[in-house]
């Protein structure tokens, strides 16, 4: 790719509740036809905890042991189509604790960067069963400096200023963000594209888990807020082109962060 176009797919699937075999498979066969689709992408992301879904009371016999299989099949597939790979997040076993975990691969198949999310969300109960990550998310992708953030997150804009403030350009979300709360996505989302000045690249999943519907909407958003591509809420893969000199642009046109007053707030 050019040092500043991306194309990027945002695989935005179903997830089934509690059985990783047909998790594995169904994004192994969505990964398939993303990188089949006419523009070839340069970067693919996958949405949160798409091995298990939010099954949670059997969330400890149900993880991904260090991650290992999710590492084995996403490893393999970027080095095999030299595309780089967000891999969402899975429920992740390590020792006795359960992490909700992101894992990014550069194109030679190398996991760059790992980060386990810091916010757990109470109204779905992830603090009675999961441990929370205890650093931030920073990534490096061909040359590009970008953060990694995860569903909840996005309501502690301090994350993504404190990723803005080490550099990136680009911030990657995957989410399990379900109705009522489609404004509380959207709106959140624009602002910290907006306030940040960068690129907002966020992969909901759609489907629903018992009375819980997932909205999809999943969204690439503009340094200057403007939604680029987003998606419906049934099962597809969008597709958008960023060009991350926008980013300089758009932080020349209000320099923002040559403003900031830190020393009084
Ligand atoms: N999986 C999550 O973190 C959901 C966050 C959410 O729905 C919210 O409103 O915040």
């Amino acid at each position: 790719m050019s040092e500043q176009k991306w194309n990027v797919s945002l695989i935005q699937m179903d997830v089934t509740i509690g059985q990783p075999e047909k998790n594995y498979i169904r994004v192994e066969q969505l990964l398939h036809e993303a990188i089949q689709a006419a523009t070839k992408p340069d970067l693919i992301i996958l949405p949160e905890m798409w091995n298990t879904g939010y099954a949670l009371e059997q969330i400890h016999a149900l993880a991904d042991e260090q991650g290992e299989r999710t590492k084995s099949l996403l490893s393999a597939f970027s080095q095999t189509n030299q595309v780089n790979i967000i891999g969402g997040s899975i429920a992740e076993r390590r020792g006795d604790q359960i992490y909700n975990t992101m894992y990014a691969f550069d194109r030679t198949g190398t996991v760059v960067a790992e980060y386990s999310k810091i916010h757990l969300f109470r109204l779905m109960d992830e603090e009675k069963y999961l441990t929370e990550g205890d650093r931030i998310g920073s990534l490096n992708i061909d040359g590009t400096q970008a953060g990694m953030m995860i569903c909840y997150d996005i309501r502690f804009p301090e994350l993504a200023r404190k990723l803005a403030l080490s550099g990136a350009k680009i911030l990657f979300v995957p989410a399990e963000w379900p109705h009522p709360r489609l404004h509380h996505w959207r709106t959140l989302l624009t602002a910290r594209a907006i306030e940040n000045q960068m690129y907002v690249v966020a992969c909901n999943r759609v489907g629903t888990s018992g009375t819980t519907a997932f909205f999809g909407h999943s969204m690439v958003i503009d340094p200057w807020g403007e939604i680029v591509s987003e998606g419906a809420e049934d099962e597809a893969i969008l597709t958008a082109s960023i060009d991350l000199a926008l980013v300089s642009e758009v932080r020349g046109r209000i320099p923002v962060f040559e403003d900031r007053r830190p020393e009084h707030y």
